[in-house]
């Protein structure tokens, strides 16, 4: 659910209840289908309209890992022809990164360079993937090979917001991912932070009795 600042999310009361909370972030030129993945993701639905995204859409979302709930926040923002680049507290404690160009459209794939590079210099560590959207204009694609990334070991997906192919299989993973980087943070500072938390958990034990 997109939360529009003021309202009180119906999410919060599981989030509060959650095991865990992560962050993950979009990345990707403008148009190249970031929004409309999320909405494919959370709603189910696509609705293909032109409306760029303007300044921050915050997601709330409740997922199932292993045994555990996990309250997760998709950050959705727009790309970068208008905005040129991200504010530094888009990546602030980012725990993934979905990376998303359009088959359609080389220089979104050829950009990937520039948000990888940005990506690196707020979040050395976090995983991230490589989504190339909008499959279903032209399957032959899926025979092309897109090499950005390999070199990095980042994961990559063929997907369509528009017909739903491979998102919820990516977001899936992308989810697992985060809360894994979460509970075993490879970067120093992640690892203070997470240290931190475990040290203040409001409420959980709030039932123990000391004898
Ligand atoms: N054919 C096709 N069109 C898509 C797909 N995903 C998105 N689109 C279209 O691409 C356009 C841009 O999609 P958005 O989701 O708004 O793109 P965005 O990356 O969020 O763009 P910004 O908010 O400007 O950064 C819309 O017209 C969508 O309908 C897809 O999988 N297939
Ligand atoms: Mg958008």
């Amino acid at each position: 659910m997109a939360v529009d600042a003021g309202s009180i999310p119906e999410l919060d009361q599981k989030k509060y209840d959650a095991d865990e909370q992560v962050k993950i972030i979009c990345l990707g030129d403008s148009a190249v289908g970031k929004s409309k993945l999320m909405e494919r993701f959370l709603m189910d639905e696509y609705r293909p309209q032109q409306l760029s995204t303007y300044a921050l859409t915050l997601y709330k979302h409740a997922a199932t890992v292993g045994d555990k709930t996990i309250a997760v926040d998709f950050w959705d923002t727009a790309g970068q022809e208008r905005f040129q680049n991200m504010h530094p507290s888009y990546y602030h404690k980012a725990h993934a990164c979905i990376m998303v160009f359009d088959v359609q459209r080389k220089l979104t794939y050829k950009n990937l360079v520039n948000w990888y590079k940005e990506l690196r210099e707020y979040r050395p560590e976090i995983p991230c993937c490589v989504v190339a959207n909008k499959i279903d204009a032209d399957m032959k694609v899926t025979q092309r090979s897109f090499n950005f990334g390999k070199k990095q070991g980042l994961p990559f997906y063929f997907v369509s917001a528009a017909d739903g192919t491979n998102v919820v299989k990516m977001f899936r993973d992308m989810i697992k991912r985060a809360v894994e980087y979460k509970q075993n943070p490879s970067d120093f500072m992640d690892e203070v932070m997470q240290e931190l938390e475990s040290l203040s958990l409001p409420g959980k034990y709030s039932n123990c009795r000391f004898r």
